[in-house]
């Protein structure tokens, strides 16, 4: 079978609503797109298009109008139906910004233990974390310090590793790089579009940033409901 017949993200005619009752608003329009294994896809499209609306459902941070997402041939949402608890590893997720992914007042490996015992029965955690930590191309010594005593650049790999330690099939990252400079942004989309090859891992990037697209396997565009 080839990895076109049988992607790891399945997105069908998913669309999105805010609000309730008579302020219910279309916000995402019909949107349907495949990632394979070890594939990076880039969303992009205007301001309010839906991008991170639609970042969030694959997450299973809201749930679709309309449509289903399929993980691993697997029904992951739909309008009715959420992730369970037990299914959540499998998609995670790399913010905009990494303080989003940590505790202030823990070390980053404490809260990478917290996410990773809470997701799965993993017993080799602090393995997987140091693996997950030199995927992401940090040195995991960093790790043993709190989100305060390490750059920007540091956190989102840390955050990075974060997502990866859980041992996720998807990873969903919405802006990644848009809080780091240019060379450390660069540095960090390496290591994300890296780490998707090498792991296999389904990478659904959503970015501003038509150099970072560019880079990506694919690029989607997605349209704004009203300018459909
Ligand atoms: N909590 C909310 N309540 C009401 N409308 C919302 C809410 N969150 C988002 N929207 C609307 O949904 C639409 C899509 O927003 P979304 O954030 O997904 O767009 P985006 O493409 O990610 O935009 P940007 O590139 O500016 O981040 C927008 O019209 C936005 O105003």
């Amino acid at each position: 079978m080839s990895a076109a017949a049988s992607p790891v993200l399945d997105i069908v005619d998913v669309t999105a609503t805010h609000g309730r009752g008579s302020g219910a608003r279309r916000t995402l329009a019909p949107t349907s797109l495949r990632v394979d294994r070890g594939e990076s896809v880039a969303v992009v499209g205007a301001s309010g298009a839906g991008k991170s609306t639609l970042a969030d459902i694959v997450l299973g941070l809201r749930p679709p109008a309309d449509g289903h997402v399929s993980v691993r041939g697997e029904t992951w949402c739909t309008d009715r139906t959420a992730p369970s608890r037990r299914e959540r590893h499998i998609v995670q997720g790399v913010p905009q910004d990494p303080s989003a992914a940590f505790v202030p007042r823990w070390t980053l490996r404490t809260s990478i233990v917290h996410a990773v015992r809470a997701l799965t029965d993993h017993t080799d955690v602090d393995e997987r974390i140091d693996a997950a930590a030199t995927l992401a191309e940090l040195d995991p010594a960093l790790l043993d310090r709190r989100l305060s005593e390490v750059s920007g650049g540091q956190a989102q790999r840390a955050a990075i590793a974060r997502a990866l330690a859980v041992g996720p099939a998807v990873v969903v990252a919405d802006e990644p790089t848009s809080a780091l400079d240019p060379e450390t942004a660069v540095q960090v989309s390496t290591a994300l579009l890296g780490l998707a090859r090498t792991t296999g891992i389904a990478l659904l990037l959503v970015t501003h940033d038509p150099a970072l697209a560019a880079r990506c396997d694919r690029t989607v565009t997605i349209t704004a409901p009203h300018a459909a």
